[in-house]
């Protein structure tokens, strides 16, 4: 659905994109990570061409961007939707304007406009503030109110610029919650940038890291989870040192993983480390055990026939 190859940016000395290469698939959510300074802003200014890249492709729903002219371009713009940190909503237009604003652009008359934009506000859960002004609402509801106003022109994509950086940890989730169920109901393809490890676990099926205008390391947060020395995984699900003797396996959708191998080998499990939390809301993580008894050799064979064994201590 995004596709980029080969994507360089330079801001006079400074290189923000040194050759990014990117693959987001329809209908997936995926996330950028990276530290202040990485690139990420750049790169989601380069997908939709707000900026234009100095060298590489970019392809969303099958349309070359970087070959478009500018009229081309302005309705290919259309079928991608962006989101902001600081929600950008006019504060002298109300809810119901602001979400009206891209329709009045593209020219719908006013009673379609006044349909789609009850739908939109019924969608985000903003029905009963159509007349409120922006300042009258939360940071929740503004950021309801600009993912309303991105999905006017039903994009197939949508592009979130640290969308949850400046609310709180509940606000943060139950927007999140309404992004992965857009994905989910309307099939919407979402990149998006953020610094937080939580937004990652939360809505994400795939995930890359960004240092110094690169991609590290990309891929299914499940196969980057048994990836050993994944550095995205030892992020998310951060361990203590091994001890000798202990193992790191890989959890993903499979919360019988350690009661099975317990009965399947007659081995003792101990838990010494790790985490498993709801990732993109199926329980997954990484763990470090202690496994003992006759069958121990048998059981992390097991393991490491199926590519969940990621590291061993000796
Ligand atoms: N318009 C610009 N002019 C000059 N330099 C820029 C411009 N935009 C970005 N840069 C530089 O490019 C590099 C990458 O910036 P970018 O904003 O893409 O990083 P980021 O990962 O999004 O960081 P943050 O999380 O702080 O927004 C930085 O060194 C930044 O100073």
């Amino acid at each position: 659905m995004i596709t980029v190859t080969g994507l360089r940016k330079a801001y006079g000395d400074v290189v923000a994109l040194d050759g990014v290469d990117l693959h987001v698939g329809r209908g997936k959510v995926f996330g950028v990570l990276g530290r202040s300074g990485a690139g990420k802003s750049t790169l989601l200014r380069c997908v939709n061409l707000l900026e234009r890249p100095d060298e590489g492709v970019v392809t969303v729903d099958g349309h070359e961007l970087t070959t478009l002219g500018a009229a081309d371009l302005r309705r290919a713009r259309q079928r991608i939707g962006m989101i902001h940190q600081h929600f950008a909503l006019l504060s002298s237009r109300t809810v119901a304007g602001n979400v009206a604003f891209p329709l009045e652009v593209m020219g719908v008359g006013r009673a379609a406009r006044a349909r789609r934009v009850a739908e939109l506000l019924d969608l985000v859960g903003l029905a009963d503030r159509a007349g409120a002004y922006p300042a009258q609402l939360s940071g929740g509801q503004k950021q309801r109110v600009g993912i309303a106003r991105a999905l006017a022109a039903e994009p197939s994509v949508l592009l979130s610029d640290e969308a949850t950086s400046a609310l709180d940890p509940a606000t943060t989730q139950s927007i999140l919650a309404l992004l992965r169920r857009l994905n989910r109901e309307l099939g919407l393809t979402i990149l998006l940038i953020t610094h937080e490890m939580d937004v990652i676990k939360a809505v994400c099926d795939s995930a890359a890291i960004m240092s110094d205008g690169r991609i590290a390391e990309a891929g299914s947060l499940p196969g980057l989870l048994a990836t050993p020395g994944s550095r995205l995984a030892a992020e998310l699900f951060p361990l203590p040192a091994a001890e000798p003797g202990t193992v790191t396996v890989a959890l993903a959708a499979d919360e019988t993983l350690l009661s099975r191998l317990a009965r399947t080998y007659d081995v003792d499990v101990a838990v010494v480390g790790g985490a498993v939390e709801q990732v993109a809301g199926a329980p997954a993580g990484r763990l470090r055990l202690r496994i003992t008894g006759a069958g121990a050799a048998a059981a992390l064979a097991g393991l490491r026939e199926r590519g969940l064994l990621v590291e061993e201590a000796a």
